[in-house]
């Protein structure tokens, strides 16, 4: 799995998890590709070849985000999505629209980091076993005998090899003892003992009350970072059992063998070369500029623009050019049109691709098909109060009609009626799931009708609880 599938094989990668929305799915497959084909070529030819962005049309709830999502994570290319009207909001002073950049850093440098400490977990637990060995068994505490130059005149030859061959001893001693401590915790024999171990404290809740305050984005940075530079990281003692402790020493022993400046150097070429920048509701800031709110508006797209045209952007981390980083905007265009995008930006998006609106059959296949289906997901749940849930075909059915109806009458949020529905109809279950005695419990479509049809009939109703 990797930069090098073929558009079919993404394709049918992406058909675990996404149901229908055919076009979608090769759209972005292509678009890939060629970002793959691209960088098999000479610098100058590479450098030559813009990437052609995509703009999904489509209601809200019907896999947009999730395609892109899944192909992020397909090829492992680091991925965020922004809500293109953010930068509209009143106090985002300067509308930092870099800031959707400077995330995507972070989330590589996080996913490269992730993947650097997977690398050095074996040695990192043993070091932290070892560690762990030191804390069972500590050195005895020397007498702090520190020789003044007049001791060290008339103490004798014979006293000094004395004292030599005590602490020999004594150092022979407590590696007797480590030794066979060493072998019993790597028989697992001591995982309830109780050690004392210096864990760091976050010393963020100073910064949680100042998120928010718009002081963040005013001052154009990130603050969390600014304030753990300035506040010494807090050492504090914890007495915890070898089986915990032994976490947290891994971690910090991991931490110490990743080299960061590593990871970030490639982190910052993940994010030139395979970075996704997933930008929602690019319609909201489409209009045009007769009147004063689209002012604003088109302020936002002119803002965004020079990024998707390529610039360089300077992170903490080091300079980002975004050149060739795949942006998918997204939005549902009900009222204004992909042509009510200032020219420029409507050029950088050339390949477009329709989501289609989802039928009750698709909603039928939602439920079940996916790898993470939604049933699967309550079902494995239950599965750990030792309840066996079954849903019947005529359940199921019946689940899709009520979700697509109450979209009908209330607000259409696609898929995510789905989440609703299930919850309320699953909600006394799972309330009495840990006392209840039944192994198997067979949901009907007399059972949704009795959870559900009362409330989905009714509209002033649905609208609250559904
Ligand atoms: N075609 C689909 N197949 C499987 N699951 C889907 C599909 N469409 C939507 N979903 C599920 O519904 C939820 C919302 O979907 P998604 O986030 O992709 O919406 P969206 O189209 O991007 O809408 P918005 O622009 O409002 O975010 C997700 O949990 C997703 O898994």
């Amino acid at each position: 799995m990797g930069m090098d599938m073929s558009p079919k094989q993404i394709v049918s990668e992406l058909d675990k998890y996404i149901i229908g929305q055919h076009k979608a799915k090769k759209s972005v497959a292509i678009a890939l590709r060629n970002r793959y084909r691209r960088m098999q070529l000479d610098e100058k030819m590479r450098d030559e070849i813009v990437p052609k962005n995509i703009l999904m049309i489509g209601p809200t709830g019907v896999g947009k985000t999730e395609i892109a999502r899944r192909l992020a994570k397909l090829v492992g290319a680091p991925f965020v999505k922004v809500e293109a009207t953010k930068f509209t909001e009143v106090g985002y002073v300067g509308r930092d629209v870099e800031s959707m950049v400077r995330d995507l850093v972070e989330m590589a440098i996080r996913m490269v980091k992730e993947e650097k400490m997977k690398d050095v977990q074996d040695k990192a637990k043993e070091l932290a076993n070892q560690r762990l060995v030191k804390l069972i068994v500590p050195v005895a505490k020397k007498k702090q005998h520190t020789k003044n130059p007049f001791e060290m005149l008339f103490a004798g030859q014979q006293s000094s090899d004395e004292e030599t061959d005590e602490t020999a001893e004594k150092e022979q001693e407590i590696e007797t003892k480590r030794n066979r401590i060493a072998h019993q915790l790597a028989l697992g024999e001591l995982e309830d003992t109780i050690v004392t171990i210096e864990v760091e404290e976050n010393s963020s809740s100073m910064f949680d009350m100042l998120q928010g305050s718009g002081m963040e984005q005013q001052m154009g940075m990130n603050m969390q970072d600014a304030f753990s530079q300035l506040m010494p990281k807090k050492k504090k003692k914890r007495k915890l059992p070898v089986s915990e402790a032994r976490k947290v020493l891994t971690q910090q022993e991991a931490d110490k063998l990743v080299d960061m400046d590593e990871v970030i150097q490639i982190a910052l070429n993940k994010v030139e070369q395979s970075g996704m920048i997933f930008i929602d509701e690019i319609d909201k800031v489409a209009g045009k500029s007769d009147q004063q709110a689209n002012v604003s508006r088109e302020g936002v797209q002119r803002d965004i623009l020079p990024i998707i045209e390529g610039s360089t952007i300077v992170t903490k981390y080091g300079a980002v050019k975004t050149d060739h980083i795949l942006f998918i905007a997204a939005g549902a265009f009900h009222m204004a049109k992909p042509s009510d995008l200032i020219p420029e930006l409507q050029g950088r998006f050339p390949i477009r691709v329709e989501l289609e609106k989802l039928s009750v059959d698709d909603f039928k296949k939602i439920l079940v098909e996916p790898s993470n289906a939604l049933l699967k997901q309550y079902q494995a749940l239950l599965k750990t109060e030792g309840i066996e849930v079954v849903f019947t075909d005529e359940a199921i059915t019946r689940l899709a009609e009520v979700a697509y109806e109450v979209n009908q009458e209330t607000d259409n949020i696609g898929a995510r009626r789905l989440h609703t529905i299930l919850e309320k109809l699953l909600e006394d279950l799972s309330y009495e799931a840990s006392d209840v005695m039944m192994p198997t419990i067979e949901i009907t479509a007399g059972y949704v009708n009795e959870k559900l049809s009362s409330i989905a009939g009714n509209k002033d109703l649905s609208q609250y609880i559904l």
